[in-house]
């Protein structure tokens, strides 16, 4: 620890000495990046330089060596941000999301990508699978799970009729903020939001703003947007939407609980290898016969597999018949789960395996 009656300019010395060393050997580790990418081959596209498992190991022992004063989540956002040029190098990855700019989608995009990635804003979350499959995007980032309001269906359905592979997920502390053109509570006579969003602030609204209209938008983004364009509108969209639509912060923090944080899944064409701490996602459909639900989940108790969560749909495959979405611990490769999902698949109508993937990182 410095002594804080060092003289200012000596500290100041000390920190150029310090950054001098990070920056030579940021740029050590970004030609032995460029080493690792030539032995995988050379000119290939970013996605086959990419190896999320790896990624996920180096974040973990960032956090195992971290002793602070920074966060481990800084810590995390700061060494993702250098893998993510050192990838970039040969080729940016594209990352298809929901857009506009300025959405928690592109944030969540940023926190598992870094910013040398290629955001690739789409219009609907069926756009993002669409991009993914036709290849046009390398990966997609889509809401799954909300803290307080559970799964996103349209997401889970989407996995009934596409092919895509979850290769991740990436959890967002979700803060939201009223923004609007003069930045007074008082001008405000309408709030623009995602329905999402209106459902997270409700007693905030209710408390603040009793007799304002509330009307729901596609996105938040979209919600900033019509809220630049009126004098007596707001919109309830994160800090980076204000920033991106220069609008001025009427109240920040609106959201009712404290720990409101959305999961996003990453979504790809393939599956990857274990990186240490796995889940696995299924998507098993049943016969419509007694015991079936516990026919698919006493084989996982059995071979000691852990059940993180199980959300069911309508399988749209015939009425009342269900597909269930299950996450489980452990990668695919695992002999526990391998054994689980044999067996599963003796009485199960259908078990797919969406993906296993790192779980995810502060
Ligand atoms: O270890 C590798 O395979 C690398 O390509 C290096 C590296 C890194 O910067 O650490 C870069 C990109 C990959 O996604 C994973 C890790």
């Amino acid at each position: 620890m410095t002594d804080p009656k060092t003289p200012l300019s000596e500290m100041r010395e000390r920190i150029d000495s310090i950054d001098r060393q990070i920056q030579q050997l940021i740029s050590e580790r970004a030609r032995h990046a460029q080493t690792v990418a030539k032995v995988k081959g050379e000119g290939l596209s970013a996605i086959d330089y990419y190896r999320p498992e790896r990624e996920a190991h180096v974040l973990r022992m960032v956090v195992d060596r971290n002793q602070g004063p920074l966060s481990d989540a800084e810590m995390v956002r700061l060494f993702r941000e250098i893998m993510s040029s050192c990838l970039a190098q040969e080729d940016p990855l594209k990352i298809g999301f929901l857009g506009p700019e300025g959405t928690f989608s592109e944030q969540a995009v940023r926190k598992h990508f870094g910013h040398a990635a290629y955001g690739l804003p789409l219009g609907s979350i069926e756009e993002v699978f669409q991009e993914v499959a036709a290849g046009h995007a390398d990966f997609g980032v889509v809401p799954v799970e909300n803290s307080g309001q559970g799964m996103i269906q349209v997401t889970l359905d989407m996995f009934l009729t596409s092919e895509a592979t979850i290769c991740g997920e990436i959890e967002l502390r979700v803060h939201q903020c009223l923004h609007s053109l003069s930045g007074r509570l008082e001008d405000v006579r309408r709030v623009y939001a995602h329905a999402q969003s209106l459902q997270q602030c409700k007693t905030w609204l209710r408390i603040n703003l009793p007799e304002v209209e509330c009307i729901a938008v596609s996105s938040n983004a979209e919600a900033a947007r019509l809220a630049l364009h009126a004098d007596d509108a707001a919109a309830i969209a994160g800090e980076t939407a204000g920033k991106v639509y220069r609008l001025k912060t009427v109240a920040q923090g609106i959201e009712d609980r404290a720990d409101n944080t959305t999961r996003f899944l990453v979504i790809g064409r393939s599956l990857f290898p274990p990186s240490g701490n796995d889940r696995t996602s299924l998507l098993i459909t049943v016969n419509d016969k007694p015991g079936a639900l516990y026919d698919v989940l006493s084989p996982f108790a059995k071979h000691g597999v852990s059940l993180n969560r199980i959300e069911s749909r309508p399988a749209h495959t015939g009425k009342w018949q269900y597909a269930f979405f299950i996450d489980v611990s452990g990668h695919i490769d695992s002999p526990a789960l391998q054994a689980a999902v044999q067996e599963i698949g003796t009485s199960a109508a259908t078990i797919r395996v969406l993906g296993s993937y790192p779980v995810a990182l502060p």
